[in-house]
């Protein structure tokens, strides 16, 4: 499964934004289980199914009113302090869990009430644009540790082994989920020889790993407390900023649990359809302000925009009956795959079942009703049937 780190300062409000992005309704939860345990849980990404455009009668039984809720991975990285890649705080313990992480959300705090170490200093005098970067070296210098530990015997098998720079450096990075397409990626933004790098040259470098193998995105988080003008210069950055209260979506999640309000992670509003109390309504009351001002809470948008926006992932169906839109129990849609851009059908059809993919000879395309091969290129939103020998 897809996996997000959530990562930040201590007091940001990860285990806010954790907690309200992995509490899910049973209705939207097809996961088996949404915590996995402390640090690891299970969200959702929200997309619209096809069942509505397909005109399927009686809806697939999949969604909620056409809004689909597909797996991800998310993973509390906690404890992470300025300087946690000298072993600060719980130090490297803590960055090695951002391993498995293929985009990272930074948690912030945009209300300027938690200094750079997360101690409350009150609302508004800590300036949180200060918080931006400091995720970003961390990451970048605990790669460039990695690499730094055994530059010299790399380079000498470089140079005198005449090795692959793009393969050892892979090799030395593949525990920390950087893949070789990212070390190329690095290696072309640099003007020179590695065996010439200076120091600074391989900090350079780590830092271009980083934004390729760890892409981030700015959860705002507090808006309901944060200064306006905090907002706006945050939202000025270059840098996909949400503004986001991880306290409104619990309180939203778990009023909707209780059957009080009918809410989907993500609405822009929410309908009361129990009875409240006057702290229950006044609370609610604020909320709803909030949601007017910003569109929505941002958790929803911060776990979708990592997955489409920074990763490129499309959203596809495999049926096996490319008429009825079925498996073969009759059940409509019954999956839903997340996969890179530019996946082909072959890639679905491994993806479904190893055997799948070997015996793959073409697939059908099940909303224009067209046979394709093995190269097409899967768009957001494909209904697809494969056809196999077996
Ligand atoms: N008003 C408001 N408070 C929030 C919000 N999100 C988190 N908080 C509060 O901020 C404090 C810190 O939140 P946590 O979620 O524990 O922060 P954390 O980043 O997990 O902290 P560590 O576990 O220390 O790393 C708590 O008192 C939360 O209730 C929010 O959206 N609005």
């Amino acid at each position: 499964m897809l996996s997000i780190g959530l990562a930040g300062k201590p007091n940001a409000g990860k285990s806010t934004f954790f907690k309200a992005a992995t509490l899910a309704d049973v209705e939207i939860a097809n996961y088996p289980f949404t915590t996995i345990d402390a640090n690891h849980g299970v969200s959702y990404v929200r997309v619209k199914c096809p069942c509505v455009e397909l005109g399927i009668e009686g809806g697939c039984g999949r969604c909620i009113n056409g809004s689909r809720f597909v797996p991800v991975e998310l993973i509390d990285v906690a404890g992470l302090v300025p300087d946690a890649h000298l072993g600060r705080g719980l130090g490297n313990e803590f960055l090695d869990s951002l391993r498995l992480a293929e985009v990272v959300i930074h948690v912030l705090d945009a209300s300027g009430s938690t200094d750079a170490e997360g101690n409350p200093v009150g609302i508004g005098n800590y300036d949180p644009l200060k918080d931006v970067e400091f995720l970003k070296r961390e990451i970048s210098m605990w790669l460039f540790g990695i690499l730094e530990r055994n530059w010299t015997k790399l380079m000498r098998q470089y140079t005198s082994e005449k090795a692959k720079p793009e393969q050892i450096i892979y090799e030395q990075l593949g525990g920390a989920g950087v893949s070789d397409k990212d070390v190329r990626w690095a290696l072309s933004r640099m003007d020179s020889d590695p065996a010439t790098w200076s120091e600074d040259d391989l900090r350079r470098f780590a830092e271009l790993l980083r934004q390729s193998s760890k892409p981030m995105i700015i959860a705002a988080n507090k808006i309901d407390l944060a200064p306006r003008e905090n907002i706006r210069r945050l939202m000025e950055l270059d840098e996909i900023v949400v503004p986001v209260s991880g306290a409104a979506e619990i309180a939203l999640r778990m009023a909707d649990k209780a059957g009080v309000i009918r809410y989907l992670p993500g609405d822009p509003d929410f309908e009361i359809v129990g009875e409240l109390n006057r702290a229950q309504k006044a609370g609610l009351d604020k909320i709803r302000v909030l949601l007017k001002e910003y569109g929505s809470t941002g958790v929803q948008e911060c776990i979708n925009r990592a997955v489409f926006d920074l990763l490129d992932y499309i959203t596809v169906y495999p049926v096996e009956d490319e008429n009825k839109f079925t498996d073969r129990d009759g059940v409509v849609l019954p999956d839903a795959f997340l996969m890179k851009r530019g996946s082909t059908a072959r890639d679905l059809a491994y993806r479904v079942h190893t055997e799948l993919g070997e015996s793959f000879l073409f697939a059908i395309d099940a909303r224009r009703k067209l046979r394709v091969g093995e190269k097409y290129e899967l768009k957001d939103g494909d209904v697809i049937k494969i056809v196999a020998t077996k």
